[in-house]
Protein backbone atom coordinates (compact mmCIF):
# COMPACT_ATOMS: atom_id res chain seq x y z
CA UNK A 1 0.00 0.00 0.00
CA UNK A 2 0.90 3.51 -1.12
CA UNK A 3 1.31 5.87 2.22
CA UNK A 4 1.37 9.83 0.96
CA UNK A 5 1.83 11.80 4.10
CA UNK A 6 1.38 15.86 3.58
CA UNK A 7 4.23 17.27 5.14
CA UNK A 8 7.61 17.46 5.48
CA UNK A 9 7.87 17.50 9.22
CA UNK A 10 10.52 14.58 10.49
CA UNK A 11 7.74 14.18 13.86
CA UNK A 12 4.76 13.70 11.25
CA UNK A 13 6.40 11.55 8.84
CA UNK A 14 8.24 9.32 12.15
CA UNK A 15 4.25 8.80 13.42
CA UNK A 16 2.85 8.21 10.34
CA UNK A 17 5.57 5.19 9.71
CA UNK A 18 5.04 3.57 13.21
CA UNK A 19 1.32 3.77 12.50
CA UNK A 20 1.85 1.43 9.54
CA UNK A 21 5.01 -0.49 10.57
CA UNK A 22 2.98 -4.16 10.79
CA UNK A 23 2.24 -3.32 6.86
CA UNK A 24 4.20 -3.63 4.01
CA UNK A 25 3.82 -0.20 2.83
CA UNK A 26 5.58 2.46 0.50
CA UNK A 27 5.76 6.19 1.93
CA UNK A 28 5.91 9.19 0.57
CA UNK A 29 6.11 12.84 1.86
CA UNK A 30 4.68 16.50 -0.12
CA UNK A 31 4.83 19.64 0.98
CA UNK A 32 0.81 19.86 0.87
CA UNK A 33 -0.67 23.62 1.96
CA UNK A 34 -2.93 23.65 4.78
CA UNK A 35 -5.50 26.01 2.81
CA UNK A 36 -6.16 27.29 6.33
CA UNK A 37 -3.71 29.84 8.59
CA UNK A 38 -0.22 29.45 9.54
CA UNK A 39 -1.46 28.85 13.30
CA UNK A 40 -5.03 27.65 13.44
CA UNK A 41 -6.72 28.80 15.76
CA UNK A 42 -9.90 26.48 16.62
CA UNK A 43 -10.54 22.70 16.79
CA UNK A 44 -12.32 23.58 13.56
CA UNK A 45 -9.58 25.41 11.26
CA UNK A 46 -6.92 23.04 12.47
CA UNK A 47 -9.29 20.10 11.47
CA UNK A 48 -9.97 21.28 8.70
CA UNK A 49 -5.96 21.84 7.42
CA UNK A 50 -5.67 18.41 8.20
CA UNK A 51 -8.43 17.29 6.21
CA UNK A 52 -7.13 19.65 3.38
CA UNK A 53 -3.62 17.86 3.34
CA UNK A 54 -4.77 14.43 3.67
CA UNK A 55 -7.20 15.08 0.65
CA UNK A 56 -4.30 16.52 -1.23
CA UNK A 57 -1.85 14.36 -0.18
CA UNK A 58 -4.11 11.73 -1.98
CA UNK A 59 -4.86 13.67 -5.07
CA UNK A 60 -1.38 14.65 -5.83
CA UNK A 61 0.33 11.49 -4.60
CA UNK A 62 -1.03 8.87 -6.73
CA UNK A 63 -1.40 6.49 -3.29
CA UNK A 64 -3.78 4.65 -1.83
CA UNK A 65 -4.08 6.56 1.31
CA UNK A 66 -3.22 10.29 2.16
CA UNK A 67 -2.57 11.55 5.28
CA UNK A 68 -2.36 14.97 7.15
CA UNK A 69 -1.45 16.00 9.97
CA UNK A 70 -2.37 19.95 11.74
CA UNK A 71 -1.24 21.73 14.59
CA UNK A 72 -3.25 24.58 16.33
CA UNK A 73 -4.52 26.08 19.29
CA UNK A 74 -8.05 26.59 20.73
CA UNK A 75 -9.07 28.93 23.59
CA UNK A 76 -11.07 27.78 26.25
CA UNK A 77 -12.56 29.44 29.51
CA UNK A 78 -9.28 27.84 31.33
CA UNK A 79 -6.75 29.09 29.28
CA UNK A 80 -5.27 28.34 25.41
CA UNK A 81 -4.95 24.79 24.67
CA UNK A 82 -2.43 23.31 22.24
CA UNK A 83 -4.65 20.81 19.71
CA UNK A 84 -3.34 18.44 17.48
CA UNK A 85 -5.55 17.09 14.36
CA UNK A 86 -4.71 14.50 11.51
CA UNK A 87 -7.18 13.15 9.09
CA UNK A 88 -6.75 10.03 6.50
CA UNK A 89 -8.15 10.17 3.51
CA UNK A 90 -8.79 7.22 0.81
CA UNK A 91 -10.92 7.00 -2.46
CA UNK A 92 -14.50 6.14 -2.08
CA UNK A 93 -14.86 7.52 1.72
CA UNK A 94 -15.16 10.51 3.68
CA UNK A 95 -12.12 11.78 5.64
CA UNK A 96 -11.56 9.78 8.87
CA UNK A 97 -10.46 12.28 11.71
CA UNK A 98 -8.83 11.63 15.46
CA UNK A 99 -7.38 14.25 17.83
CA UNK A 100 -4.27 14.22 19.68
CA UNK A 101 -3.47 14.82 23.40
CA UNK A 102 -4.18 18.29 24.68
CA UNK A 103 -2.81 20.46 27.31
CA UNK A 104 -3.19 23.73 28.34
CA UNK A 105 0.17 26.49 27.22
CA UNK A 106 1.27 28.73 29.75
CA UNK A 107 0.02 32.02 29.91
CA UNK A 108 3.45 33.99 28.72
CA UNK A 109 3.18 31.31 25.37
CA UNK A 110 -0.50 32.16 24.94
CA UNK A 111 -0.11 35.58 24.79
CA UNK A 112 2.09 35.63 22.07
CA UNK A 113 -0.06 33.69 20.13
CA UNK A 114 -2.73 35.57 20.73
CA UNK A 115 -1.12 38.60 19.48
CA UNK A 116 -0.56 37.24 16.08
CA UNK A 117 2.80 35.00 16.76
CA UNK A 118 2.93 31.32 15.68
CA UNK A 119 4.14 28.17 17.85
CA UNK A 120 6.73 26.96 16.49
CA UNK A 121 9.20 30.28 16.57
CA UNK A 122 7.40 31.13 20.06
CA UNK A 123 8.49 27.49 21.43
CA UNK A 124 11.99 28.30 20.06
CA UNK A 125 12.43 30.86 21.62
CA UNK A 126 10.88 29.90 24.73
CA UNK A 127 12.57 26.73 24.98
CA UNK A 128 16.15 28.25 23.65
CA UNK A 129 15.98 25.16 20.96
CA UNK A 130 15.82 25.46 17.45
CA UNK A 131 12.94 23.60 15.31
CA UNK A 132 11.03 22.23 18.69
CA UNK A 133 8.14 21.73 16.12
CA UNK A 134 10.27 19.24 13.99
CA UNK A 135 11.67 17.61 17.55
CA UNK A 136 10.19 16.85 20.37
CA UNK A 137 7.45 19.59 20.13
CA UNK A 138 5.65 21.62 22.74
CA UNK A 139 4.29 18.61 24.54
CA UNK A 140 8.03 17.29 24.59
CA UNK A 141 9.10 20.60 26.68
CA UNK A 142 5.90 20.97 28.95
CA UNK A 143 6.19 17.18 29.82
CA UNK A 144 10.12 17.51 30.42
CA UNK A 145 10.59 14.73 27.20
CA UNK A 146 8.04 12.03 28.65
CA UNK A 147 5.53 12.50 25.72
CA UNK A 148 7.22 13.95 22.64
CA UNK A 149 5.85 15.14 19.15
CA UNK A 150 6.12 11.51 17.83
CA UNK A 151 4.82 10.20 20.30
CA UNK A 152 1.43 12.38 20.23
CA UNK A 153 1.37 11.80 16.71
CA UNK A 154 1.52 7.96 16.56
CA UNK A 155 -1.07 7.84 19.07
CA UNK A 156 -3.15 10.22 17.07
CA UNK A 157 -2.26 8.35 13.53
CA UNK A 158 -3.04 4.93 14.71
CA UNK A 159 -6.26 6.25 15.82
CA UNK A 160 -6.80 7.12 12.36
CA UNK A 161 -5.54 3.70 10.89
CA UNK A 162 -7.42 1.51 13.12
CA UNK A 163 -10.87 3.70 12.00
CA UNK A 164 -9.53 2.80 8.83
CA UNK A 165 -9.58 -0.89 9.45
CA UNK A 166 -12.69 -0.72 10.88
CA UNK A 167 -14.90 1.24 8.12
CA UNK A 168 -12.95 -0.39 5.25
CA UNK A 169 -13.28 -3.85 6.95
CA UNK A 170 -9.31 -4.98 6.56
CA UNK A 171 -9.03 -6.52 9.58
CA UNK A 172 -5.77 -8.15 9.15
CA UNK A 173 -2.26 -6.94 8.35
CA UNK A 174 -2.61 -3.60 10.83
O1 LIG B 1 5.85 21.40 8.18
P1 LIG B 1 4.43 21.37 8.66
O2 LIG B 1 3.72 20.11 8.36
O3 LIG B 1 3.66 22.61 8.29
O4 LIG B 1 4.54 21.32 10.27
P2 LIG B 1 4.48 22.49 11.31
O5 LIG B 1 4.82 21.93 12.65
O6 LIG B 1 5.30 23.65 10.86
O7 LIG B 1 3.01 23.04 11.24
P3 LIG B 1 1.61 22.60 11.87
O8 LIG B 1 0.61 22.89 10.82
O9 LIG B 1 1.64 21.25 12.48
O10 LIG B 1 1.38 23.63 13.09
C1 LIG B 1 0.92 24.97 12.91
C2 LIG B 1 1.80 25.92 13.68
O11 LIG B 1 1.89 25.55 15.05
C3 LIG B 1 3.22 25.20 15.37
N1 LIG B 1 3.16 24.01 16.22
C4 LIG B 1 2.16 23.12 16.32
N2 LIG B 1 2.42 22.18 17.21
C5 LIG B 1 3.65 22.47 17.69
C6 LIG B 1 4.48 21.88 18.65
O12 LIG B 1 4.11 20.78 19.30
N3 LIG B 1 5.66 22.44 18.90
C7 LIG B 1 6.04 23.55 18.26
N4 LIG B 1 5.31 24.19 17.35
C8 LIG B 1 4.13 23.64 17.07
C9 LIG B 1 3.89 24.94 14.05
O13 LIG B 1 5.26 25.11 14.06
C10 LIG B 1 3.22 25.97 13.18
O14 LIG B 1 3.74 27.26 13.47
Amino acid sequence: MRIIIGSKNPAKITAVQNSFSKMDCEFMSLDIPSGVKEQPFSDEETIQGAINRAKGALAQGNGEIGIGLEGGVQETSHGLLLCNWGALAANGMEPLIAGGARFLLPEEVAARLRAGEELGPVMDDYAKKKNVRKQEGAVGIFTNGLVNRVDMFTHLTTLLVGQFSYYSNIKSNF
